[in-house]
């Protein structure tokens, strides 16, 4: 529960500040519990707000204060005399790792002010932050898109049918199979997600199905599998269409008869899961190429969700940056930042081949690079949409920009194939997987 008015307020005045001492006994007075700590301090104590003061040495090597303010949850409050407030750059780091900042003199009734909304502002930032590890599992949008496919998980949720989510990398799969687990009568289950492409094939029928001691060369011990983890919940194929045939008839076996084998078992153990599967590949193209059982799609295809590419619903992409951009500056320890005109239309106008997923790893690349109070496109790793006269940049960001223009043209003409993708490329598909990473697109 959040209550301001009963909570004690505790301030924490980073030593040394000889100034900061003479306001002690009537801050006291006022209900302020104070405690101290030397900038460099490693485990400063728990606090609301903190009086830092700010001397002329210091700002040239701001590390050390930076440091302190990322690793508290605290509002932090510069105390500088005027001449240091004329240094060059102190208003940008002020602004940018401050709440607030006084001059000495102090003006005892303007400082208890400033404490009092310091105060306020960081329980609501505690509050958003208990607000945001729930929104880190929630599907967000403004859509016309976004709001059906809502609408649609509610219904999808109340039946215990297998789903087929289909989309491309980074568009949200995952985080549909997760909210439809969540608002399911499953939700109190456990949600076991496989990811069937990153499995070596020899292991695969064992992680899934799980093995008895012996069984084989390796098999020290007897192992239950994903769907046996997943009992009484939801089990999540992601990549189900990188599943070796023989497996693909092992599932359908499975699905079929609601009970497992386990490897080297003579039982048939009962099977208590809802299946939701995922693929980014055109399942009836690989049906028609043999790639894929045809019966098996049938028992996974009863319903269906479809999640749609970022650059299809670019009204979602301000609501997305500016929630990855709130979620980052809590990780990284600084105040969230809003996107330059420039940076925004530069979102708008990129293609997205990682969807979402590109969004979140260039916004947090741009939060930890911004020097200003604003994200600039430089600092997404994003160019203006139609440059006029590009500038020299070096020759290891010409390379990089290479390396991004060929693995996103191969992701999208073999979106299907990604070994073939990676072959084309002359690279080997772990590297394939590793350079999509790399840069954000999967
Ligand atoms: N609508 C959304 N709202 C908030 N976060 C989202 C949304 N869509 C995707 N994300 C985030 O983007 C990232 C990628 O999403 P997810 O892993 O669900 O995609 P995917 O389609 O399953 O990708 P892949 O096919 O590569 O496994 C995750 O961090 C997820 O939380």
């Amino acid at each position: 529960m959040f209550d301001v008015v009963d909570s004690a307020r505790r301030l924490l005045v980073v030593d040394p500040c000889a100034d900061c001492l003479t306001l002690l006994p009537e801050l006291r007075s006022a209900g302020w519990e104070v405690s101290s700590c030397a900038v460099d301090s490693v485990a400063p104590p728990p606090c609301d707000v903190g009086l830092l003061r700010l001397q002329t040495a210091q700002l040239a090597r701001p590390e050390r204060i930076k440091e302190l303010i990322r690793h508290s949850n605290t509002e932090w409050i510069a105390v500088l005399s005027p001449d240091a407030l004329r240094t060059k750059g102190v208003g940008d780091f002020i602004s940018e790792w401050f709440f607030d900042f006084h001059t000495l003199p102090f003006d005892v009734e303007r400082v208890q002010v400033t404490l009092g909304r310091a105060f306020g502002m960081a329980r609501l930032r505690g509050r958003g932050r208990a607000i945001n590890e729930e929104l880190g599992s929630e599907l967000l949008g403004q859509s016309h898109a976004m709001e059906e496919l809502r609408k649609l998980i509610t219904k999808l949720a109340a039946t215990d049918s297998t789903v087929l989510i289909h989309g491309e990398s980074g568009t949200g799969k995952e985080l549909v199979a997760r909210t439809l687990h969540r608002q399911s009568r499953r939700s109190r289950g456990p949600f076991v997600a496989v990811n069937c492409g990153a499995i070596p094939e020899h292991l695969i029928q064992s992680e899934l199905f799980g093995h008895e001691k012996g069984s084989f060369t390796g098999a020290h011990q007897r192992k239950i599998g994903r769907f046996e983890a997943a009992a009484g919940g939801t089990l999540f194929l992601d990549e189900v269409a990188d599943l070796p045939l023989d497996l693909q008839a092992n599932l359908l076996r499975v699905l079929q008869e609601r009970q497992l084998e386990r490897v080297g078992g003579t039982q048939a153990i009962p099977v208590d899961v809802r299946v939701l599967a995922a693929t980014h590949m055109d399942l009836e193209k690989a049906i028609a190429e043999g790639r894929f059982r045809e019966d098996l799609f049938y028992r996974l295809n009863v319903l269906q969700v479809e999640t749609l590419p970022l650059r299809e619903r670019p009204g979602d992409i301000p609501l997305l940056a500016d929630y990855f951009s709130q979620l980052y500056s809590q990780e990284i320890g600084r105040r969230p930042r809003r996107f330059s005109d420039d940076a925004m239309d530069a979102m708008k106008a990129h293609p997205w081949p990682g969807n979402v997923r590109e969004l979140a790893n260039r916004v947090r690349r741009g939060q930890v690079l911004a020097d200003g109070r604003q994200i600039e496109l430089e600092d997404l790793g994003l160019s203006r949409s139609a440059p006029t006269a590009p500038a020299l940049i070096t020759l290891e960001e010409y390379k990089r920009r290479a390396e991004y223009q060929a693995l996103s043209e191969a992701l999208a003409r073999y979106a299907d194939n990604l070994s073939l993708a990676a072959r084309l490329l002359g690279i080997s598909r772990p590297t394939f997987y590793r350079l999509l990473h790399k840069h954000g697109i999967r």
